[in-house]
C-alpha cells in the first residue's frame, strides 16, 4: 500500500512537471527571460534575507550554508550581483551574446574576489570545519586559492587573482585594453555631467537665453547647469529609442542637418544666434562686431562616442570600431572674415551703382561659399538683382555667383559668393557632431556642411538611392571616400556589407580586404554588370523571406531575428541570421553602361523599384551625366540626388533637373538633393585624407578578415537557357519582339494579325514581352509602352534566346571569384543562395538547405 501511495504521488508530480516545462518551452522567447529575471530577482531577496538581515529560520540556514559555503563572505554582495544580472536580462533581452559574455566576465570576478578573500582568511581547509570557510572564501575559494597558494605562495597569488579579476572586469564591460583610457574618460565624464554632446547642450542654450554662445558670462552658468541636465535627459531618452532606430530623425529623413555655427550680423537687421535657429524666438539684436575677423569659438572636443557596449558578432566577439581619432580635426569655423566685408561693401557699391534700393542685410558664412541677404526697397522689383548678376560677378571678381531668389523660407534674396578664404571640411568633425550622435543607425554618413556652417549628415538607408555627378576633379570620389569611411566607422560587417565597383581601378582600391566587402573590388564593367544581378537575385531572395515569415522591411525581419522570433520551418537546418544592409557603389556608371547598357539599366531599374524594404542601396556616381549614361529610366529610379560641380547647364538638369551645379565651384561644391526635398541643399563635401583613410581601414582588417561570395561575379546559370514560360514559343515570341520594337507599337491585335495568332496566344506573347521588360504593363485598351528602343533590339532578342550579350562573351574571364557555378547544387538556378549565413563564407551556401 505504501509503495502504491508513493508511485502514486510520484507519477502525480512528474505529470505536473511535465506540464510546467512543457508549457514554459511554448512561452514565448521574452517571457522566457523574464521569467528567468525575476527567479534571479526572488534568490536575491532569499539571499539578503538571511545574508544582510540574518533573518533566522531553518530554511535560512541552509541558504546561508548554501551561499557561504559557496562564496563565504562574498555571499554578502550576491543579492546585489542577482539583482544586476534580473536588471539587465529584463533590459536588454535581445542582447543574448552580450548577456552570456558579462555572465563569464562575472564569474572571473567571483572566482578572483572569493579566492582573495580566502588567501587573506589563511586559506582555511574544510578539514578545520566547514564554518571556517564559510567565514572566507567558500568553497570556491578554497578550491581556487589552495592550488595556487601552495604552487606559488600567496605572495604571487594574490598579483595573480587581481589580474583575473581585472580581465573579468574588462570582459564585462567589453572593453579591450587599448580602449582603457577612452572608457574611463567616458566614465568620468559621465560622472562630472559632461558626456552629453556639448554643441546639442550650447544649442538649447541659445534657445533659452536668446543669445549667442560667445556671450557666456558667469550669471549664466547655473542656467547652463540646469539647461545641461535638460539636455541630457533628452539625450539619454534619444538613445533608448536608437536601439530601435525608430523615430530618429536621420533614420525618418533621408539628410539632417544640425544648426550651423552664426553667421556674422551686419546691416540694418542684424541677426542674433536666437532667430537664426527659431524664427519666432525672443531675439536681442546683437551689435555689429567689431574686429574685422571674427571667429566661432572652436567646436569642444566632444565626448568619446559614449557607446555603452561594442557592437557584438556573432560567436560573441566583440568588434571594435575605429577610434573616433583616427579622423583629425578640422580648423575653427569663422563666422565672419574681412573678405566678406569686401564683398558686402562690393555688393551695396553695385546696386547703388545701377540705382537699385537693396541692402544687404545679413550673411552667413559657410566654409566655401558665403550666402548674403539682400533684402530690396519698397517698388523695387526683384528681377533688378537678378539681371545684375553679370556685374555683381565682376563687383567680387568671381564667375561663380549664385543668386536665389528667394532664399527658401525667408523674405530676403540670397547671394551666394565664394570665399576666397575657403576652409576644409573634415569628415571627423562631421561625425563628432550632434547630427551624427544623434544616431546610431549604420548607414548614416557625414555629407558635409551647409552654406550656414550646420553639418549635414544623411542616412543611405532612407535615399534610398543616389546618383553621385560631377566633372572630373568636382569631388566625387571625395564624397565617396567619405561615405565608405563614415561607414567603417560606425557598422560591423554584420550590419553593412558593400560591393564595390571602380572601373577607374585607382579610387578604391585602399579598401581592398576591408572585412565589409562581400565581393573583391570589382574593375571589370562585365563582372560589374553581373554583380547587378546577383544583387536582383540577393534582393529577390530576401524578398521571399520577407514574404514567408510577414515582414515589409528588413528591418523588421531583423529585429524579429534578433528577438528570436524567426524560426525557420521545421525539418530546415537553415541558420536563420539578420540581413546586413548592402550597399552597391558604383564610382563610374558610364563604364558599366558602356558594355552592357541594356542589362545594366534594367538591373538598376529593378533593384532601385524594390531594393529599399531588402535593404539594398545603390550609391551611381559618373562623371558624365548625360542622357546616355544617366538615362530617363535610371533617374525615374534614384531619387536622391548629389550634384558636384558639371561642366554645363545640361549636365547639371539631367542631375537635379534643374540648373546650378554648373555655377559651382568645384573641390567638394555640392548640391544636396535628398529624397523628398524641394530645393537642393548647397554643401561644402566632407574631406578625408588619404592616411586618415588607411588609418581606418588597417584598424578594420586587422579585426576581421573579408568571407568573399563566390558567386556575386559568377554569370547566372539560367541565363544560358531558354526560359521555362517561353515553351516552344522561342521563334513566335522572338518575331513579336522585333516586331513591336521595330514598330515601337505594343498592339496585341497587331500581333494577332501580323503573326496569325489567336487572341489568347497574343496576350500570351505579349505577357511573356511585358516580364522580359520589353513592353510595359496592360494599359486596358491602349497599347502598350515599348520599352525597349530599335537600336537594342538585338540586345532583347539575345536575352529572349538565353544568350548573354556579345561584349560578356568577349571579355576574358581573369577567374576572380567566378569559379564554379554557385546555384549546381540542384535549385531552379534562378534563387540565390540566401545571405542569411554571410559569415560562414561563401562555401557554406551549398549546404543552405532552405531556398
Ligand atoms: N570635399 C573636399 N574638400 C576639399 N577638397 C576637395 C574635396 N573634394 C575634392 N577636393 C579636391 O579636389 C580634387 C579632386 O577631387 P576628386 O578626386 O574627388 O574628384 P572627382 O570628381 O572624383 O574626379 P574624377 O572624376 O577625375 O575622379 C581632390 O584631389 C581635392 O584636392
Amino acid at each position: 500500500m505504501v509503495r502504491g501511495a508513493y508511485l502514486g504521488i510520484a507519477h502525480g508530480l512528474g505529470a505536473v512537471t511535465r506540464t510546467i516545462t512543457k508549457g514554459a518551452r511554448d512561452l514565448e522567447p521574452e517571457h522566457r527571460r523574464d521569467g528567468l529575471a525575476f527567479f534571479l530577482v526572488a534568490v536575491a531577496i532569499v539571499v539578503a534575507a538571511r545574508e544582510w538581515w540574518a533573518i533566522p529560520g531553518a530554511f535560512g540556514d541552509g541558504v546561508h550554508a548554501v551561499v557561504a559555503g559557496t562564496v563565504g563572505l562574498a555571499g554578502v554582495a550576491v543579492p546585489v550581483l542577482l539583482l544586476w544580472l534580473a536588471g539587465r536580462l529584463m533590459r536588454h533581452p535581445e542582447r543574448g551574446q552580450a548577456n552570456s559574455r558579462v555572465a563569464i566576465g562575472a564569474s572571473l570576478i567571483v572566482i578572483s574576489v572569493c579566492a582573495l578573500i580566502a588567501i587573506a582568511e589563511g586559506t582555511p581547509s574544510p578539514r578545520d570545519g566547514f564554518a571556517d570557510v564559510q567565514d572566507a572564501g567558500g568553497i570556491i575559494g578554497y578550491l581556487t586559492a589552495t592550488p595556487v597558494v601552495i604552487g606559488v605562495t600567496e605572495w604571487v597569488a594574490v598579483p595573480l587573482f587581481l589580474l583575473l579579476g581585472f580581465f573579468g572586469l574588462l570582459v564585462v564591460t567589453a572593453t579591450p585594453v587599448h580602449r582603457i583610457p577612452e572608457r574611463l574618460r567616458g566614465l568620468y565624464d559621465r560622472l562630472t555631467g559632461n558626456h552629453v554632446d556639448a554643441g546639442a547642450a550650447d544649442d538649447e542654450l541659445q534657445l533659452a537665453d536668446g543669445v549667442s554662445r560667445h556671450d557666456g558670462s558667469d550669471e549664466k552658468k547655473p542656467r547652463r547647469r540646469r539647461r545641461k541636465t535638460k539636455a541630457q535627459r533628452a539625450a539619454e531618452a534619444a538613445a533608448a529609442e536608437l536601439d530601435e532606430y525608430a523615430g530618429d530623425e536621420a533614420f525618418e529623413k533621408a539628410a539632417t542637418t544640425e544648426p550651423g555655427t552664426e553667421g556674422g550680423a551686419r546691416g540694418k537687421a542684424p541677426r542674433s544666434a536666437a532667430t537664426q535657429v527659431v524664427p519666432t524666438g525672443a531675439t536681442k539684436p546683437a551689435p555689429v562686431p567689431a574686429g574685422p575677423v571674427e571667429q566661432a569659438p572652436p567646436e569642444p572636443r566632444p565626448a568619446p562616442a559614449g557607446r555603452a557596449e561594442q557592437p557584438m558578432l556573432s560567436g560573441d566577439t566583440v568588434y571594435v570600431l575605429p577610434s573616433e581619432d583616427s579622423l583629425g580635426q578640422g580648423a575653427p569655423h569663422k563666422t565672419r572674415s574681412a573678405a566678406n566685408d569686401r564683398v558686402v561693401e562690393a555688393l551695396e557699391e553695385t546696386f547703388e551703382q545701377f540705382g537699385v534700393d537693396a541692402k544687404v542685410t545679413n550673411f552667413t558664412r559657410g566654409p566655401t561659399v558665403t550666402r548674403y541677404e539682400v533684402e530690396v526697397g519698397p517698388k523695387v522689383k526683384v528681377e533688378r538683382i537678378t539681371s545684375l548678376n553679370n556685374n555683381i560677378a565682376y563687383a567680387v571678381a568671381s564667375a561663380d555667383v549664385r543668386i536665389l531668389s528667394p532664399i527658401p523660407g525667408k523674405s530676403a534674396i540670397g547671394i551666394e559668393i565664394p570665399n576666397t578664404d575657403r576652409e576644409t571640411v573634415v569628415l571627423g568633425d562631421v561625425l563628432r557632431s550632434s547630427a551624427a550622435r544623434r544616431t546610431e543607425h549604420p548607414m548614416v554618413m557625414g555629407v558635409g556642411k551647409d552654406v550656414e556652417g550646420g553639418f549635414v549628415v544623411a542616412n543611405l538607408a532612407k535615399m534610398p538611392h543616389i546618383l553621385v555627378a560631377g566633372a572630373t576633379g568636382a569631388g566625387k570620389s571625395s564624397f565617396i571616400n567619405s561615405m565608405i569611411t563614415s561607414i567603417l566607422m560606425r557598422s560591423t560587417p554584420e550590419q553593412v556589407r558593400m560591393i564595390l565597383v571602380d572601373p577607374k581601378r585607382v579610387e578604391l582600391t585602399i579598401y581592398e580586404g576591408i572585412p565589409h566587402l562581400i565581393t573583391p573590388i570589382i574593375t571589370s564593367p562585365k563582372k560589374a554588370a553581373e554583380a547587378l544581378d546577383w544583387v536582383v537575385r540577393e534582393m529577390d531572395a530576401r524578398y521571399d523571406d520577407l514574404a514567408t515569415y510577414g515582414f515589409k522591411h528588413i528591418d523588421d525581419f531583423n529585429a524579429a531575428v534578433r528577438a528570436g522570433k524567426v524560426t525557420p520551418p521545421p525539418g530546415s537546418e537553415r541558420k536563420v541570421a539578420a540581413y546586413p544592409y548592402l550597399l552597391v557603389v558604383v564610382d563610374e556608371l558610364a563604364d558599366l553602361m558602356m558594355v552592357a547598357p541594356r542589362d545594366v539599366e534594367a538591373a538598376i531599374q529593378r533593384i532601385t523599384q524594390l531594393a529599399r524594404a531588402a535593404g539594398i542601396h545603390l550609391v551611381l556616381a559618373t562623371q558624365r551625366p548625360s542622357v546616355d549614361v544617366v538615362t530617363g529610366l535610371i533617374k525615374a529610379n534614384v531619387p536622391s540626388r548629389l550634384a558636384f560641380a558639371t561642366s554645363s547647364l545640361a549636365d547639371s538638369r539631367v542631375v537635379l533637373d534643374q540648373p546650378g551645379a554648373e555655377k559651382l565651384i568645384g573641390q567638394g561644391d555640392a548640391l544636396f538633393l535628398p529624397m523628398g526635398a524641394a530645393k537642393p541643399m548647397r554643401v561644402q563635401g566632407a574631406w578625408v585624407t588619404e592616411s586618415e583613410v588607411h588609418a581606418v581601414t588597417e584598424h578594420v582588417k586587422s579585426q576581421l578578415k573579408p568571407t568573399y561570395r563566390k558567386d556575386v561575379t559568377a554569370p547566372a546559370a539560367a541565363k544560358k537557357q531558354i526560359d521555362e514560360d517561353i515553351g516552344d514559343d522561342l521563334d513566335l515570341l522572338l518575331q513579336a519582339a522585333e516586331l513591336v520594337v521595330s514598330t515601337q507599337f505594343g498592339s496585341t491585335s497587331m500581333l494577332q494579325r501580323k503573326l496569325r495568332v489567336g487572341f489568347a496566344k497574343a496576350g500570351r506573347l505579349m505577357d511573356l514581352l511585358e516580364s522580359r521588360e520589353i513592353v510595359g504593363p496592360s494599359e486596358g485598351s491602349k497599347a502598350r509602352d515599348v520599352l525597349v528602343a530599335p537600336d537594342d533590339l538585338s540586345g532583347a532578342l539575345a536575352i529572349i534566346r538565353g544568350e548573354t550579350t556579345p561584349a560578356y562573351d568577349q571579355e576574358a574571364d581573369d577567374g576572380s571569384g567566378s569559379a564554379g557555378d554557385p546555384y549546381a547544387d540542384g535549385t531552379d538556378g534562378h534563387r540565390p543562395p540566401t545571405a542569411v549565413d554571410y559569415h560562414d563564407g561563401a562555401d557554406t551556401d551549398a549546404e543552405n538547405p532552405v531556398r
